[in-house]
C-alpha cells in the first residue's frame, strides 16, 4: 500500500520522467558558520502537491526560502522550471503564502488581491496575467461578496484566503505556503484544506506546503517529504496513494491513519 522511497544522502530523490518545478542539487544554506540545509536533493515534480515534514529546526521554512530567492544557497543548486531562482522570481513563476496573512491594514480585500499587478506595473515588469481576474480569485477562495472589507473585518481564515487569492493573482506555476493555515481553529482548517485541495486541481499548480500537523501532511499531500535535523537533510518522500478526490472521512479510515502512524515513526526517527 506504501510506497516509501529512500534517500540516501548525495542521491536524487524524484521521477526523471516527469517535467520538473524544482530541483535541488546538492543544496546547502549557512547562516554564518551554521549549516541548516546540508547537501539536500530533491526534485519536484511539476503539478503535484508536496507537503513537508520534519522536526523543528530542521530547515523546512529555510527550505522554501532558498528555493524562492529569499536566500541564497552557499553551495550546490536550485533551479525552478529549469531557471536560476531570480530568474523565476523576477518572471513570476512562483507565489509565497505565509502563515500571517500579510495584507496591508488600510486596503481592502479587493484591494490586496490586486497588489502584486499594481507593483508589477509600476516597475515596468511584465506581470503574466492570470486567467482569473481578482474579483473572480476572491469568488474561488469563497469570499463573493467580501471584496470591499478591510482585513480587520474578516475572520483569521478569510484573511488567510485573501493571501491565497493574492498569490494566485500572477498565476505561479509554483505555490509555496509555510504553515498556511498553522494559526487557526480546526473546522477552518478543515474547510480551508479541501478548498486548497479544489484550487489546485482547478489551477494545476505545483504546491509546496509546510505543516508541523501530519494529518494534515497526509490529507493534502501526494508526495510527503520528511527532513531531519542537524543538519538539515532530506530524510525521505513518501508517496500517498489515496483515492482522490480526498474527503475529510477518509481520515477515519485505517488506509489514512496508516500513513499518519508511519510518518509518526519516521518523525520520531528524525
Ligand atoms: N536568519 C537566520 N539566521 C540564523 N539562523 C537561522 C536563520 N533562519 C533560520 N535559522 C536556523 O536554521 C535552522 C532551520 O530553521 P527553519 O526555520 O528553516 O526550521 P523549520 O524546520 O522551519 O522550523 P519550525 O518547524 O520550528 O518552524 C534553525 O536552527 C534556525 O535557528
Amino acid at each position: 500500500m506504501m510506497e516509501a522511497k529512500n534517500s540516501l544522502q548525495g542521491q536524487k530523490v524524484g521521477a526523471p520522467d516527469k517535467a520538473l518545478a524544482a530541483s535541488l542539487t546538492d543544496a546547502t544554506v549557512r547562516f554564518g558558520t551554521f549549516t541548516a540545509i546540508d547537501g539536500l536533493n530533491l526534485d519536484i515534480e511539476e503539478g503535484a502537491f508536496y507537503t513537508i515534514l520534519g522536526p523543528s529546526g530542521c530547515g523546512k521554512s529555510t527550505m522554501l526560502r532558498l528555493v524562492s530567492d529569499l536566500i541564497p544557497a552557499a553551495a550546490g543548486d536550485v533551479s525552478i522550471f529549469g531557471k536560476t531562482t531570480e530568474q523565476a522570481r523576477l518572471a513570476r513563476e512562483f507565489a509565497f503564502v505565509f502563515q500571517d496573512a500579510t495584507l496591508l491594514p488600510w486596503r481592502s480585500a479587493l484591494k490586496n488581491v490586486e497588489l502584486p499587478l499594481e507593483i508589477g506595473a509600476k516597475r515596468g515588469v511584465d506581470v503574466p496575467l492570470g486567467s482569473r481576474s481578482p474579483r473572480e480569485l476572491l469568488e474561488l477562495v469563497g469570499l463573493k461578496g467580501r471584496e470591499d472589507a478591510l482585513p480587520h473585518e474578516l475572520s483569521g481564515g478569510m484573511r488567510q484566503r485573501v493571501a491565497i487569492a493574492r498569490a494566485l493573482v500572477c498565476q505561479p506555476k509554483l505555490l509555496l505556503m509555510d504553515e498556511p493555515f498553522g494559526a487557526l481553529d480546526e473546522m477552518t482548517r478543515d474547510h480551508l484544506n479541501l478548498q486548497l485541495l479544489d484550487i489546485w486541481r482547478e489551477t494545476g499548480t505545483t504546491i509546496l506546503f509546510v505543516t508541523h500537523s501530519i494529518a494534515e501532511a497526509v490529507f493534502l499531500g501526494q508526495k510527503v517529504i520528511m527532513m531531519r535535523a542537524h543538519p538539515g537533510r532530506l530524510r525521505e518522500v513518501v508517496d500517498i496513494d489515496l483515492p482522490e478526490p480526498r474527503t475529510i472521512k477518509q481520515r477515519d479510515q485505517q488506509e489514512f491513519t496508516a500513513y499518519c502512524g508511519y510518518l509518526r515513526d519516521l518523525l520520531e526517527t528524525c
